[in-house]
Formats: structure tokens, sequence, C-alpha cells
């Protein structure tokens, strides 16, 4: 339940969120495989209700479990999970089982699927009233009963202590499991159960031929606890890794100047994080990024700089299981993804020759940097820290084992200094302003003498990173 089942050599989800799988398929094969990535978040895949102005957070209101939703039908997702797995990259899929769809009267889904609310009629799964909790909203988030069994913002709030809706369940989740799929993210995971989870994720087959025989499916657990609520995240990790929103929070902060870069020198649980092996990281995640838990200190890609320092963090550090939002641009936070004005389809990224995306699409995960340092953090792997130097303020260094070194500078200065590498003598190509290319770095060359030691020189604002795959 807690490993992700990575290929070897391989780390980092990237939630491409609202992409189509049509894209994603592409995206596997021609970037993420040979990058390094490790697996693909993918948005709910169920049919969901068609809400006016169609916002992003339709998606989280089901109508049914039927795979068509504007990302693709079944057979759809099932190219691309094929695909995906046959150049080694995971899916991970975006399950929504807490409740259903809300609306007034007759509500329309992306399939063709209808439902009828409030009389909590779902025809095409098929749900009817017996198969909710009754009507209450969640007020108090001091009340771990109310939170699981009332509704989350006017919601239909499934009851999955009913062996029927179990059934339901476990039947949607062993079909993607049959497809290929390596694990879930369950969607509002704190609404839900801790038990009832259980049983559903006993009841779910082992994963298909791609993984070795008996392995069990990846499960994070979308409980956002930021300290101050009745739901503790602690209560899910026995059954799968958990998203760590204190993660996201406190990494922003520092970024954001708002705690001294030296304090990360005990970053991990002394933060009052989970135990790494079960907590699911990320600097900004497609909630948060608008506002979300967290509010508005959680950095996102308007603030692409601090972003960028969050994020190589993140990488650099053994700690967590680390997910990259890539994001769609927004001006409104119920904005949803590019798409026709007429059609409403959604618009396909466009990959320029520079590798970059277009068409309203944002591709953190095709940034210089955060793709540098999915290959620091592969090449890394198994490295503990070691060497920590800071200035007493906002710049830090660390080395990982002997094959890697990073330096931040979160400073309003440049920095030039002579580091400790730990890296053996040679030129090295910094992975963030650029990558070895052949026998050449198109970015700064960092050279390290026969001690270890380089003569570095970090931009205000910026990291620095090398590490033995990138030696030239
Ligand atoms: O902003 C949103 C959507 C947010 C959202 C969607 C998916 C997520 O995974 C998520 O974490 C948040 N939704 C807008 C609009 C909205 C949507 C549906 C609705 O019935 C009413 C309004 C909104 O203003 N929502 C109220 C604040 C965000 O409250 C939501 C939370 C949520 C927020 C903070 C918490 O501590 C928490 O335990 C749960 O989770 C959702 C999960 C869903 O599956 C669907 C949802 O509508 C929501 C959801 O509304
Ligand atoms: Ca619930």
């Amino acid at each position: 339940q807690h490993n992700p089942h990575f290929f070897p050599n391989r780390t980092g989800i990237v939630h491409l969120f609202e992409w189509k799988f049509k894209d994603i398929a592409r995206e596997c094969e021609t970037y993420l495989s040979p990058n390094g990535f490790g697996g693909v978040q993918v948005s709910p895949i169920n049919e969901n209700a068609i809400v006016f102005k169609r916002p992003w957070f339709e998606r989280y209101q089901p109508i049914s479990y039927r795979i068509i939703t504007r990302s693709g039908d079944e057979n759809d997702f099932r190219n691309m999970v094929t695909k995906c797995n046959t150049v080694g990259v995971r899916v991970y899929v975006d399950i929504v089982v807490n409740h259903m769809a809300a609306g007034n009267g007759q509500v329309n889904g992306t399939g063709g699927g209808t439902a009828f609310i409030p009389d909590k009629s779902y025809p095409n799964v098929p749900y009817n009233e017996t198969h909710f909790h009754e009507t209450c909203a969640i007020n108090d988030y001091n009340n771990a009963v109310e939170v699981r069994n009332c509704e989350l913002v006017g919601l239909p709030d499934l009851d999955q202590s009913l062996e029927y809706v179990r059934a339901r369940i476990v039947n949607f989740m062993n079909k993607l499991i049959d497809f290929g799929v390596a694990g879930f993210r369950m969607d509002a995971a704190k609404h839900m159960w801790p038990n009832d989870l259980s049983v559903i994720y006993n009841r779910l087959n082992n994963l298909s031929n791609y993984f070795a025989t008996g392995s069990r499916p990846f499960i994070y657990q979308e409980v956002i606890d930021l300290g101050g609520e009745a739901v503790k995240k602690t209560e899910y990790i026995s059954l799968g890794a958990v998203t760590e929103f204190k993660f996201s929070l406190e990494i922003s902060r520092a970024f954001r100047g708002h705690n001294e870069l030296k304090w990360l020198k005990s970053w991990g649980v002394k933060w009052g994080l989970l135990p790494s092996k079960y907590s699911l990281v990320f600097v900004d995640n497609h909630d948060n990024q608008r506002n979300g838990a967290g509010g508005s200190e959680i950095l996102t890609y308007k603030f692409p700089k601090m972003y960028v320092m969050a994020v190589a963090f993140m990488l650099a550090h053994p700690y967590g299981t680390p997910r990259i939002m890539s994001s769609f641009f927004f001006d409104f936070i119920d904005q949803g993804p590019p798409a026709n004005v007429s059609t409403e389809e959604i618009i396909s990224p466009k990959i320029l020759s520079n590798g970059t995306c277009t068409n309203g699409w944002v591709c953190e995960h095709r940034w210089t940097e955060i793709v540098g340092m999915i290959g620091f953090r592969n090449r890394v792997r198994g490295e503990a820290i070691a060497n920590w130097w800071d200035n007493d303020n906002n710049a830090i260094a660390f080395c990982r084992g002997n094959k890697g070194f990073v330096v931040f500078n979160n400073e309003p200065d440049d920095l030039q200094l002579t580091f400790n590498t730990c890296l053996s003598r040679g030129n090295y190509c910094d992975v963030i302003s650029g990558r070895k290319s052949g026998n050449i770095c198109t970015g700064q060359q960092i050279s390290v003498n026969e001690k270890g030691k380089s003569v570095i020189r970090i931009k205000a604002q910026s990291v620095v990173a090398v590490h033995s795959g990138a030696k030239i």
C-alpha cells in the first residue's frame, strides 16, 4: 500500500491535471520516460457532472463510475495505461468516492448520464437515497463523526459502511487495476471512515502483470490536516500513504522568506511531518494552488523563482514521495482547463521545439530546473544528506553522499563561495541552469578540484545542483 512501484531508477509522480489521455500517453513516451519520471497522476476518469462554465472542480462531482470524461473514454484510458507502463511510467488514478454530484433537479454527466438531486438518484451506477447518509452539513470540523457522515459543501455523502456501496467502489477500482494502473489517489479521504477504507482496500486485486506478482496497489489518501481539526492524518497511515499538506505549507513559507532556510536542516518529522515512508509530498496541488488549504502562502508557477527553489529542495531532499504539479494557466480560481469555446473540448498542450508547452498549459514538469532535479533525485537515491552548510540565514547547501551537491541562495544578493561538494575532481553541469548535452553543459559548468572543493557563484533567489550523472 505504501510502495509506488516505480520502475528502477525512476522517481517523481507528475500530476497532469486535466490532461486528455491521448496527450498523457504521448507525454509518457516522448518525455516522462526518457527523463526518468516514475509515474503520472490523472484527473478523475469517471463520468462527472457538467457544471455551468465547466469549472475544474466539476470533475470532483461524480455522476457514475463509467470511464468517460473530457479526458477521453475507456478505450482512450486503457491505451494510455498500456503505453505508459510499456515505457516504464506508472499511472495513478484520482478516485472520488466520498460523495456524488450536487445539484437541484436533473444533472447531466460527461457521458450522457443523468442524476436527479436532491432525491439522490444516480441511475448509471445505480445509487439511490438508501446508499447515502442522512442529509446534514459539515459545519464543525472538530466533530469527527460529522466530518465523515455529513455532506461536504452540499455534496450527497455516500455511506461506505453499506456492502452495496463498497461493492460498487471495489468493482470500479478493480477494473482499473486489471487495466494496469499502479494505484490510487483517494480524494477527500478525511471524509471517510478509515475502517471502511480498509475494507475496500483489502478487497482490491493484486496489481496486473506489469508488476511483480503479489504487488498491492499504491494508495495515497488526501487528508487535509494542518492541525486544529478532529480528524488526524495519522488515522490513515496504516492503510496507505497520506498527502502531507504541512509539507506544502512549510516549504512555501520557507522559500517565501517567512522562515530562514537554515531551519530546513531538521526538515522531516521534527517539523511535525509524517514519517517519510507514509508521506506523499508536493509544493502545491490542484486545490491549494487556488487558495485551498494553506491559503495564499502556497507557492505556485506564478512565483517562478521561489517555486523553482522549493521544488528543487523537495527533489534534492530524501524525505517523502514527491509529486510535481503540472498546471494550466488560470486567472480565476474556478476556471477550468483550456477548452474550445463552442465544443467545450479540452485543447491539447502544444509542445514547442524548445520543449515548452503552449495553448494555455504551464507544464512545470518540463521546466529545465524541474526535470533536471528529477535526474538529480534518481542519481542520489539512497545517499544520505551529508555536510550540511548554511550561512545562519537564507543560504544553505548539502551533499547527497558523494553523488550530488546542491546550494540554495534565498538572500537578496548573489553569493560566491568555496564549497565542499563531496564530489570527485572534474567538471560538472549545473542541472538547474541547463543540462549535460554530450560533452558540454548547456548551462553553468562547475569545476571541482582534487579536494572536492569548488568556487561557485549563485545568483540571488537561485539554486545550483550538480551530480555524478552530469559530469563531463
Ligand atoms: O473549491 C472547490 C473544490 C475543492 C476541492 C476539490 C477536490 C479536492 O480534492 C479538494 O481537495 C478540494 N469547490 C468550490 C465550489 C463548490 C463545489 C461544490 C460545492 O458543492 C460547493 C462549492 C468551493 O468553494 N468549495 C468549498 C471549499 C472547498 O471545499 C472542498 C473540499 C475541502 C476543502 C478543505 C478541506 O479541509 C476539506 O476537508 C475538503 O474538498 C472537496 C473535495 C471534492 O472532491 C469536491 C469538492 O467540491 C470539495 C470542496 O468543495
Ligand atoms: Ca463522507
